[in-house]
C-alpha cells in the first residue's frame, strides 16, 4: 500500500489525540514528536520535517485547537492542511499550448520508467480526447526505439522515429513537423536517460529544448528512490529547468519521502503518478486526496472518478433495479466482479474507502487471487445455475469445483456468502420502504 508505514505511524500518533477533551501543549508535543519520527522513517528530507513540524506546532497550540470543543480533530485538520501544502495544495496540470501541438519532453534517469509513462500519458490523453505523437529520441539504449514502438502499439499511439544514426536534436525537429503536418495536438517526446547525470546528457536536453520549445518539460522519477529521486530533481531543476515531475512506481513505495519532498524542496509539482505496471495505471496527483488517504480519512472524489471511469452507467441502473426488486442473480454478480476488476486491485480501492485505516487494511488481507476464484467457480456454472442458483446440489458443486479448479469448500462458501447477500438485500429493501413511508429519510441504496 502507498505509503503504508507512514500512515499507520501517523494515525498511531494522532489517534491518541483524538478522544481527548482537552489538549495540554505537552499532549502536542508528544504527539508532534511522533510525527517527526514518522517522517523521517519515511525518508522525507530533514528540512522538510523541520518546516512541517514547526507550522503544525505553533498552529495546534493556538486559539485555533486549544480553545475548540474537538482539539484532537483540530490538530489532525491541521496536519492535513500542513501535508497538503506540502505536496502543493492543489492539482497541477498540464498546461496545454494556446496553439496546438502542445510540446511535451520526457526526461529522467535510466530506469525510472521513462518509457512506460511516456505511452501511460499518450494514453490518458487520448481518452481526454487528444490526438497524441510519440517521439522516439533515445538513440543510445538498445532497443528504446523498439520499446516505444511496442507501448504506442498497445495503446493504439503513433510514434515517430528515424532510427538511431540521426541527432535527436534533428529527430525531435523532424516529430514536430510530421505531427503539425498530420494534425497531432500532443507531442510527446521520449528522450534518452543515463545511469547517472552527466554534462552530455544535459547539454542534450537543453539542445532539444532549444530547438522545439516545449511547453512541458516533466521528469520521470523513481518513488522508490526516496531522497536520491529529490537530489535528480534539484539537479535536473537547476541544470535544464523542468515545469513537473512524474512520480512513478508509487504503488510499491509504502514510505513516501519522495512525494513528500519534491515539491518542498524544488518548488515543482508533482502532475502525475505512476501505480502500477499497465499502461492505464498513471494519475493525476491531486496533494489534498494524497494527504487524506495518509491520515486514513480516504479518498472518496479519486473513488468516485474511477468508478465512473470504468462502470458502465445504464448496467448500474439495471442492477439497482434488480437488487430492488431481488432479482439478484450470479450472472448479475459475474458482471459487477468484472466491472469492479476494472478498477484496479482490491486494496488499493479499499485504501479509498474512508474509515479504512492501514491497520485494517493489513488485516483484511485483501487477496485479489480470491476475486479470480470465485469468477472461475462462477464461469463453471451453467446459465440455468447462475440463474437459480438454488437447484445447485452436490454433485453440482462437484462439477463446479472441478471445472474451476477449486475446492468443493470453495463452491460452498461462495453459495453461502451469496444467498447471506441476498438476505442482506432484502433486509434493505424493506428498511428502505418502512423508512420512506414513515418520511423518516431516503436509505442512500446503492447509489
Ligand atoms: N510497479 C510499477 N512499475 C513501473 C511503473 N512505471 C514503470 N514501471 C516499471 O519500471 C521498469 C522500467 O521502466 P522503463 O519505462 O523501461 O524505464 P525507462 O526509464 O524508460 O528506461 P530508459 O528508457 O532506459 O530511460 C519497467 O519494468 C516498468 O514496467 C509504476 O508506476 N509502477
Amino acid at each position: 500500500m502507498v505509503f503504508e508505514s507512514l500512515a499507520e505511524k501517523l494515525q498511531n500518533a494522532l489517534g491518541k489525540l483524538k478522544g481527548k477533551g482537552k489538549l495540554s501543549e505537552k499532549d502536542v508535543k508528544n504527539a508532534m514528536r511522533e510525527v517527526k519520527l514518522a517522517l523521517l522513517e519515511a525518508d522525507v528530507n530533514y528540512k522538510v520535517v523541520k518546516d512541517f513540524v514547526k507550522k503544525v506546532k505553533e498552529r495546534a497550540v493556538g486559539h485555533e485547537v486549544m480553545d475548540s470543543l474537538t482539539p484532537g480533530q483540530q490538530v489532525i485538520k491541521i496536519v492535513n492542511d500542513e501535508l497538503c501544502n506540502l505536496m502543493g495544495k492543489t492539482q497541477s496540470k498540464i498546461e496545454f499550448a494556446d496553439s496546438p501541438p502542445t510540446i511535451i519532453m520526457m526526461c529522467g534517469l535510466q530506469g525510472a520508467g521513462k518509457t512506460t509513462t511516456t505511452g501511460k500519458l499518450a494514453s490518458l490523453l487520448k481518452k481526454k480526447g487528444k490526438k497524441p505523437l510519440l517521439v522516439a529520441c533515445d538513440i543510445y539504449r538498445p532497443a528504446a526505439i523498439k520499446q516505444l514502438e511496442v507501448v504506442g502499439g498497445k495503446v493504439d499511439v503513433p510514434v515517430f522515429s528515424m532510427g538511431d544514426k540521426q541527432n535527436p536534436v534533428n529527430i525531435a525537429k523532424a516529430a514536430v513537423e510530421h505531427g503539425k503536418k498530420n494534425g497531432n495536438d500532443v507531442i510527446i517526446i521520449d528522450t534518452a536517460g543515463r545511469l547517472h547525470i552527466d554534462e552530455e546528457l544535459m547539454e542534450e536536453l537543453q539542445d532539444i529544448k532549444d530547438e522545439v520549445k516545449p511547453n512541458e518539460i516533466l521528469l520521470v522519477l523513481d518513488a522508490m528512490t526516496g531522497q536520491d529521486a529529490v537530489k535528480v530533481a534539484e539537479s535536473f531543476e537547476n541544470k535544464l529547468g523542468i515545469n513537473g515531475v512524474i512520480l512513478t512506481k508509487l504503488d510499491g513505495d509504502a514510505r513516501g519521502g519522495s512525494a513528500l519532498s519534491i515539491r518542498a524542496v524544488t518548488d515543482k509539482p508533482i502532475k502525475f503518478v505512476g501505480m502500477g505496471e499497465k499502461l492505464d495505471e498513471l494519475e493525476p496527483f491531486h496533494p489534498d486526496r494524497m494527504a487524506s488517504r495518509i491520515l486514513g480519512m480516504g479518498d472518496v472524489l479519486s473513488l468516485i472518478e474511477k468508478a465512473q471511469e470504468n462502470f458502465d452507467t445504464k448496467k448500474a441502473l439495471e442492477l439497482e433495479q434488480k437488487l430492488r426488486k431481488q432479482e439478484f442473480t450470479f450472472e448479475d454478480f459475474l458482471d459487477q466482479l468484472q466491472q469492479m476488476k476494472k478498477m484496479g486491485p482490491l486494496s488499493q480501492i479499499l485504501e479509498m474507502v474512508p474509515g479504512v485505516n492501514s491497520k485494517q487494511l493489513k488485516k483484511l488481507n485483501v487477496d485479489d487471487k480470491e476475486l479470480v476464484h470465485i469468477e472461475a467457480i462462477i464461469q463453471s456454472m451453467t446459465k440455468e445455475e447462475r440463474l437459480n442458483p438454488s437447484i445447485i446440489d452436490g454433485s453440482r458443486r462437484k462439477r463446479i469445483a472441478k471445472g474451476s479448479g477449486t475446492s468443493i469448500q470453495q463452491v460452498n462458501r461462495l453459495l453461502k456468502q451469496f444467498n447471506e447477500t441476498k438476505k442482506m438485500l432484502k433486509k434493505l429493501g424493506k428498511m428502505e420502504k418502512t423508512m420512506k413511508k414513515r418520511g423518516k429519510f431516503n436509505f442512500p441504496f446503492f447509489q
